[in-house]
């Protein structure tokens, strides 16, 4: 393997810079390779590009991935990093997320100025988030709460905050971590009151589909339990369309060969879930989040899913 020599592509947030040389330490202490036999290149995407609205509004698919994935199956780099939650469920042909990283903490974490719990922030308290789901999550509990559109990465998310703009924000626990930044954390939002996003805190690489080589590579870094519990959420947002304008939540565990899994599904305003829970083999991971989708939406009722686009 020393003659090995590796392009990863991802984007240059930090955080997906963070994932890319987390992956690439990985490889080399995995194999034994030379530092210089991987190069980590960074991309911009028009998810980068666009700062100005919410990503919700422009629409599409794969904002933060399409032009990732272009270098790849053209061959321009061998593998691409990215956060999990950010991939799409269908992927262009001829790509796969063939390895998946253990996965850090899934839950969401609550930022508060002045406040260090979501249940302290004083009636009418407003909060920034650009996420659909924390929108919906947030005003489901605190229908008082006045929710603000927040783009930008974390560093830009942390000094909006600073200089007092809104009072609270909500960001991934597992990105803080990798940035250095938990100690930015007010709070670890509990799961069943504040669901995350399917794929949330694992980072997914995406590979071209029989490339020998690179899954060899890949092979030993996959960590079974992770990508056992993405295949089951990736399985519920894919039969729930994932549309980007649907506030969907969906969290798997994995103990021993068994899954566990609950999702939930909500109006943008909050004004109605519907929660839905599955379990069995690991086996039948990706067959328990279709059938949790299934059943979510029968809760919901025809027309849920396109009752506000
Ligand atoms: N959409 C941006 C994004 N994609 C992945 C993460 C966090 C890291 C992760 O979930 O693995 C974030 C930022 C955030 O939600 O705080």
């Amino acid at each position: 393997m020393q003659t090995a020599s590796l392009k990863i592509g991802t984007r240059g947030s930090p955080l997906a810079l963070a994932q890319a040389h987390e992956t690439k330490r990985r490889l080399k202490d995995t194999h034994g390779l030379a530092d210089d036999t991987i190069e980590i290149v960074v991309m911009s995407t028009a998810g980068d590009r666009i700062q100005d609205r919410p990503l919700s509004e422009v629409g599409g698919k794969g904002l933060f991935t399409q032009e990732i994935e272009e270098s790849l199956s053209d061959g321009r780099i061998d593998l691409a990093v990215h956060s999990s939650k950010d991939m799409p469920t269908v992927l262009p042909e001829g790509l796969h997320l063939s390895a998946f990283l253990e996965r850090e903490d899934p839950r969401d974490a609550f930022i508060g100025r002045d406040v260090k719990r979501l249940t302290d922030l004083p009636e009418g308290a407003t909060v920034g988030s650009s996420s659909l789901r924390r929108q919906a999550l947030i005003r489901r509990i605190r229908p008082d709460i006045t929710v603000v559109n927040f783009r930008g990465n974390v560093e830009t998310r942390l000094r909006k905050l600073g200089e007092g703009q809104v009072d609270g924000t909500f960001l991934a626990c597992a990105g803080l971590k990798r940035l250095g930044m938990e100690h930015v954390i007010s709070e670890l939002l509990d799961p069943t009151l504040f669901p995350p996003a399917p794929g949330q805190g694992a980072i997914a690489i995406e590979s071209r589909i029989g490339d020998a080589r690179i899954d060899a590579l890949l092979a030993p870094l996959d960590h079974r339990d992770t990508h056992v519990a993405l295949t089951c959420e990736r399985a519920f947002l894919a039969r729930l369309d994932g549309s980007c304008r649907t506030p969907i939540a969906g969290l798997a565990k994995v103990s021993g060969d068994q899954l566990s899994f609950s999702g939930m599904i909500l109006t943008p305003d909050g004004g109605e879930a519907h929660e839905v829970q599955g379990e069995g083999s690991i086996a039948d991971a990706a067959a328990i989040g279709t059938d949790a989708a299934e059943r979510v939406l029968a809760q919901a009722g025809p027309g849920f899913l396109s009752s506000w686009s």
